[in-house]
């Protein structure tokens, strides 16, 4: 995706055209006007008449609509996956999961949506006091391009539960699928207007964030543009969840079931061709077993098979687009400078299938001999890139792992249960797997720490964040006036 005018950073009406490329194939296959000013009034105003009528709704006649909504992701989900990998360039067997995990986050809250009250208090003389938990109003959703379905659902499903309306903003490199989404919303039931989507980048983003009859933005993607959009919401005092990236510690201790761990490992570092907002990059691995553990990663990342996304036994497609590609390619050279080596992959990838020699494919690279300070252990690369470090210590690699600004996820291998436990509870890290890595049931709560964001998605606790309580105190007797 290219914009023939990008415009980060002005606020006012541009005409952006955005050319939609594949990353397979590393051509255009359609273009596109960004949504301006005017369109986003548009859809917030829309959006505003949809939300009279939904908010009315009782939480049963919500459920059912997003059940619905849940029934047709599940019949489309093939297709859905297939336009997914199009524009992503995930492998469809991925991106199925993708869309597993988007419907079951519908269900999940629709299964809630009837059960969100307030509590009842007593006070004295006969009087009470009431609380309700009401809905936000226009909440906007603006997503990154990895997860473009399932990010749309894990936001629109608890706002819509909750009783809100939402204008959605895709990346403009993936901007199709949230569409369908869209679709469906309306083919469920939902009033007209509820589920908006506007497309564009960094300016339409702006124009969202700062609209007055905006309640609350949620964002996922990247910390620096986390912090623009804290800003501008900030202006209009509006809440924000922020879902951005991480750099996370997975920590394999030397009694670990070392299959499982090499299985985690893989899982931590390349699904979605390693563009994952929670992968375990820093992967902290107990001397006794470096050599061992290290041959078997080695060993099955050569394996992965890299190629066209669209066939079943693909496990690699491409980067989402030429410049993300040279960039972590430039990672990986830096790394080298800097005393890592190259264990295995980290070359541009050509794949054997003539039409697929312009897509943007590298090999995944696992890079040994990493140290704390290098740039590849530092910095978030959001490609197919492990690095390996070791240590000798629980204290030491706790440290270790903790010293750094982000907080998303972290991960231990131990068949020790006691050290495993209270290794998690020293981590900073907002989601913390025990002999596993990058699993996101949706009935679990998943968000960062520190420079990796606030508030969270998916679990019980995310209604907290689109939603609003209201007291009411109910006077029984006389008033006592001091006057
Ligand atoms: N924590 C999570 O759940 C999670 C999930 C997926 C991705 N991520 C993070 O996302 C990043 C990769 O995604 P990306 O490259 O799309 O991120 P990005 O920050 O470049 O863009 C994300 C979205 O913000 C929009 N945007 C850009 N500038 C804006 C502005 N000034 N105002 C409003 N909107 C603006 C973009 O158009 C896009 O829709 C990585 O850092 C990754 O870790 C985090
Ligand atoms: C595993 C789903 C989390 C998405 C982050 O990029």
């Amino acid at each position: 995706m290219q914009s023939l005018s990008e415009t980060d950073g002005l606020i006012m009406f541009i005409l952006e055209i955005y050319l939609l490329f594949i990353p397979i194939l590393g051509r255009v296959i359609a273009t596109f006007l960004c949504s301006g000013e005017k369109e986003v009034d548009l859809a917030v105003q829309s959006a505003k008449a949809a939300f009279k009528i939904w908010r009315k709704k009782s939480g049963m006649e919500r459920s059912r609509i997003l059940l619905e909504a849940a029934r047709i992701i599940r019949e489309r989900k093939d297709e859905i996956a297939t336009v997914e990998t199009i524009n992503n360039g995930k492998s469809v067997f991925e991106a199925r999961l993708d869309i597993d995990t988007s419907w079951q986050c519908l269900e999940y809250y629709a299964g809630l949506a009837a059960s969100m009250g307030g509590e009842h208090v007593q006070l004295p003389g006969g009087s009470f006091g009431y609380t309700r938990r009401e809905p936000l109003g226009v909440c906007v959703g603006i997503g990154a391009w990895n997860y473009p379905f399932q990010i749309a659902s894990w936001k629109s499903a608890p706002a819509l539960a909750c009783g809100n309306a939402m204008v959605f903003k895709p990346s403009p490199f993936t901007p199709v699928s949230t569409l369908l989404l869209a679709e469906i919303y309306t083919e469920a039931g939902v009033p007209p207007g509820l589920f908006n989507v506007v497309q564009g980048g960094a300016a339409t983003g702006q124009f969202l964030c700062q609209h007055r009859d905006v309640a609350k933005v949620s964002f996922t993607g990247s910390v620096p543009t986390g912090k623009k959009i804290m800003e501008l919401a900030s202006k209009g005092v509006k809440p924000v969840t922020l879902e951005l990236g991480g750099k996370s510690p997975l920590i394999i201790f030397s009694d670990c079931d070392i299959e499982n761990a090499v299985r985690g490992a893989m899982m931590a570092n390349f699904l979605t061709q390693g563009e994952v907002c929670c992968n375990g990059t820093r992967v902290f691995v107990q001397r006794e077993i470096l050599d061992k553990f290290t041959e078997e990663v080695v060993k099955q990342t050569k394996k992965i098979k890299i190629g066209d996304p669209l066939e079943e036994d693909t496990r690699m497609g491409p980067l989402i687009n030429r410049s993300h590609l040279q960039h972590v390619l430039g990672f990986i050279e830096q790394a080298k400078n800097e005393g890592a080596k190259v264990l295995c992959g980290g070359d541009l990838c050509v794949p054997e299938d003539p039409k697929l020699k312009d897509g943007y494919y590298m090999t995944p690279c696992v890079l040994g001999n990493c140290k704390d300070g290098m740039t590849c252990v530092k910095e978030e690369i959001f490609g197919p890139v492990m690095s390996i470090l070791s240590f000798d210590t629980e204290a030491e690699v706790l440290e270790r792992a903790n010293d750094t600004n982000f907080g998303l996820a972290a991960g231990v291998f131990t068949r020790d249960i006691q050290r495993a436990h209270r290794v998690v509870a020293e981590l900073q890290a907002g989601v913390c797997y025990i002999n596993n890595y990058n699993v996101s049931p949706v009935e679990l709560p998943f968000g960062g720490y520190k420079m990796s964001g606030f508030g969270r998605e998916n679990g019980r606790v995310t209604i907290e964040y689109y939603s609003q309580l209201k007291t009411i105190c109910v006077e029984m007797g006389d008033v006592e006036s001091v006057f």
